[in-house]
């Protein structure tokens, strides 16, 4: 059942936000998309279509658009965030003065701040202050805006420091084509989307070098391996990594050909650098900053992650992909759950 709720805001016209805007649209609402540029709002307008980033969607006349910031969030009941998360913290202290008090904040981004390597909640509470957070919630999971905007069945997950937020924000966006589950668990839930997309480049790459499915089973189970080993360093249920905000956001994402971080991955597999592959795909891929702030995480909380290392020194170090493979082939053996031993199960 769709929340009743007057006016949602959404903030950033790219695939995502414009998926989401169309999903939220209608349940007589007023749905307003602000984009940053003005001819992106002109072609809307004229058009009531996104050409770049979702074409062939048809943006119903119930969606106003705006680039116009106090226009935008002025009367806003929800505001829903889904600007590239590198972007996320300027974009929000340019909105914050004009959020309403009480407005539902609901990120859809997904990534880790590079410097501050703050989780995007973190970010939030930095900026708009402890009060705020059980307002927030993050939406994640396997959900490609091609695809929901198409109106296909697809499975998400909210997580929210407030179980109050988290049911309002599934009530939101509930729809028979949109399952929306509740989880309490942020941690894991921010971790999840952001990490999957390292992995994803990773399995783009050997989609480039040589589609083996042995390698890419072996990078998507490995990777969960070290994104759970992550996140349970950063306080995280491990049984979130098992959910649709780790398990399944990474089969999505290594798997489907509408995703960014695989395309660009492929790009480079087959011997782009990684600026040509940006300019190839020429929509955000988040997993390569994310790659520098997951390896940064991993030294900071002494927790090893072999992927990441390599993925980071092909991205940033010029490492051939074919030798980042020979190094994760030939590390020294080791147990397929290190966990277990610490948990003093033997054999
Ligand atoms: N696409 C998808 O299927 C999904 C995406 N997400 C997440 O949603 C977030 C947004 O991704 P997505 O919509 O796909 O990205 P896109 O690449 O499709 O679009 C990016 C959008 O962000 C805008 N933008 C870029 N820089 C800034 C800035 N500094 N300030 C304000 N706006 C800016 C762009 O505007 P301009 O055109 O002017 O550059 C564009 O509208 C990402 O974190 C992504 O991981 C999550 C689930 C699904
Ligand atoms: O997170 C996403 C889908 O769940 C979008 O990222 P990709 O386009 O890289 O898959």
């Amino acid at each position: 059942m769709a929340l009743d709720c007057g006016q949602v805001t959404v903030l950033g016209a790219g695939s995502w936000g414009t998926a989401l805007a169309c999903h939220l649209a209608g349940d007589e609402r007023t749905v307003k998309l602000w984009a940053r540029r003005t001819e992106l709002i002109e072609e809307i307008n004229t058009c009531r279509e996104n050409k770049r980033y979702l074409p062939g969607i048809f943006l119903p006349a119930s969606i106003q658009v705006t680039v116009d910031l106090e226009q935008a969030l002025a009367g806003a009941e929800v505001v829903v965030f889904s600007v590239p998360s590198h972007t996320f913290r300027a974009v929000l202290r340019k909105a914050l003065p004009f959020i309403p008090a009480g407005a539902l904040i609901v990120n859809t981004a997904k990534g880790i701040e590079e410097n501050s390597m703050q989780r995007l909640s973190e970010v939030f509470i930095s900026e708009a202050g402890p009060a705020r957070a059980k307002n927030y919630a993050v939406l994640s999971g396997p959900s490609h805006a091609e695809e929901v905007a198409l109106k296909m069945p697809t499975a998400v997950v909210v997580a929210s420091a407030s179980q109050h937020t988290a049911v309002l924000a599934q009530d939101l966006f509930m729809r028979e084509n949109l399952r929306v589950y509740t989880n309490p668990d942020i941690i894991g839930v921010e971790l999840g989307g952001a990490l999957k997309n390292v992995i994803a480049l990773g399995t783009g790459i050997v989609d480039g070098l040589s589609g083996s499915d042995n390698a890419k089973a072996a990078l998507m189970t490995r990777g969960l391996t070290e994104i759970t080993r992550l996140g349970m360093a950063m306080h995280a249920n491990p049984l979130t990594f098992a959910g649709l905000a780790g398990l399944g956001d990474l089969i999505v994402t290594c798997t489907s050909r509408h995703s960014r971080n695989r395309r660009a991955g492929i790009a480079i597999g087959r011997g782009k650098t990684l600026q040509q592959a940006l300019d190839e795909v020429n929509m955000v891929v988040e997993g390569v900053r994310t790659t520098r702030a997951a390896h940064k995480l991993s030294a900071t909380w002494g927790v090893e992650m072999p992927i990441t290392e390599q993925m980071y020194q092909v991205l940033f170090h010029n490492l051939p992909p074919r030798a980042a493979v020979n190094n994760l082939m030939t590390r020294g053996k080791t147990r397929e759950v290190e966990e277990l031993a610490l948990a003093k199960i033997k054999w």
